[in-house]
């Protein structure tokens, strides 16, 4: 059990964990993943983002958002890291994604015949405003192809996981949510609240 872990272990928390996000297809695959195995709430927020390590990146998105509920969150940051450039655009993806589209990220990668890239989520829990976030990594390694599949979620139509002929966007949801970044990472998430054994106590004296 990390020191973490160990220092929460049995904390009883007086509301669900609040998953903040700007992005609803985030938020599908979070709902679809977990389940019931996590009880938790959304917000919509689009949170300022810091410049710098992925890392780094998350845990600053779960400090703000922490302040903002002013309780127990969980945040998210998405990366898209090419081998080539010694993974860039990585948490700036979204923007290159906006500009550039999905030919222009092909683009990117034209004068290197290394097309490997890999996908990474880095969850960021914070328990409260002043507690230090914890984080949970999870990576698929795969390839950057031309755009294949239905364009509804981001750069899915560019990503072919590796050991699979189709693009994360040609892939049935439950496939991709088996083996993605994003259902890696939560199920260090799901691990984690499974050890720490939170206690989840709604509130009966307010209705009285
Ligand atoms: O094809 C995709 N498959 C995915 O599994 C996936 N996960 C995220 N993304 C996109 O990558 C950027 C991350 O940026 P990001 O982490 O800052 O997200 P965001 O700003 O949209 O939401 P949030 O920061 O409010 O949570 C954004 O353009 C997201 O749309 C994905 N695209
Ligand atoms: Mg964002």
């Amino acid at each position: 059990m990390s020191s973490a872990t160990a220092a929460m272990k049995g904390l009883v928390l007086s509301r669900p964990v609040t998953f903040v996000t700007g992005n609803a297809k985030k938020l599908e695959e979070v709902r679809a993943i977990l389940g019931n195995s996590i009880p938790f709430q959304s917000l919509k927020l689009d949170l300022p983002e810091l410049q710098g390590e992925p890392e780094d990146i998350s845990k600053e998105k779960a400090r703000l958002a922490a302040k903002e509920v002013n309780g127990p969150v969980l945040v998210e940051d998405t990366c898209l890291c090419f081998n080539a450039l010694n993974g860039l655009p990585g948490p700036y993806i979204k923007w290159f994604l906006q500009k550039t589209g999905h030919d222009g990220l092909n683009n990117l990668l034209m004068a290197y015949d290394d097309k490997s890239a890999f996908a990474l989520c880095i969850f960021s829990l914070a328990m409260g405003p002043n507690v230090e976030p914890i984080t949970f990594l999870g990576k698929t390694p795969g390839k950057i192809v031309p755009a294949r599949g239905p364009k509804d979620f981001g750069w899915d139509p560019i990503f072919q996981p590796d050991g699979y002929d189709q693009t994360y966007a040609e892939m049935a949801k439950e496939e991709k949510n088996k083996i993605s970044h994003r259902s890696r990472a939560l199920s260090l998430v799901k691990s984690h609240f499974a050890e720490a054994g939170y206690v989840f106590q709604t509130d009966t004296t307010s209705t009285g």
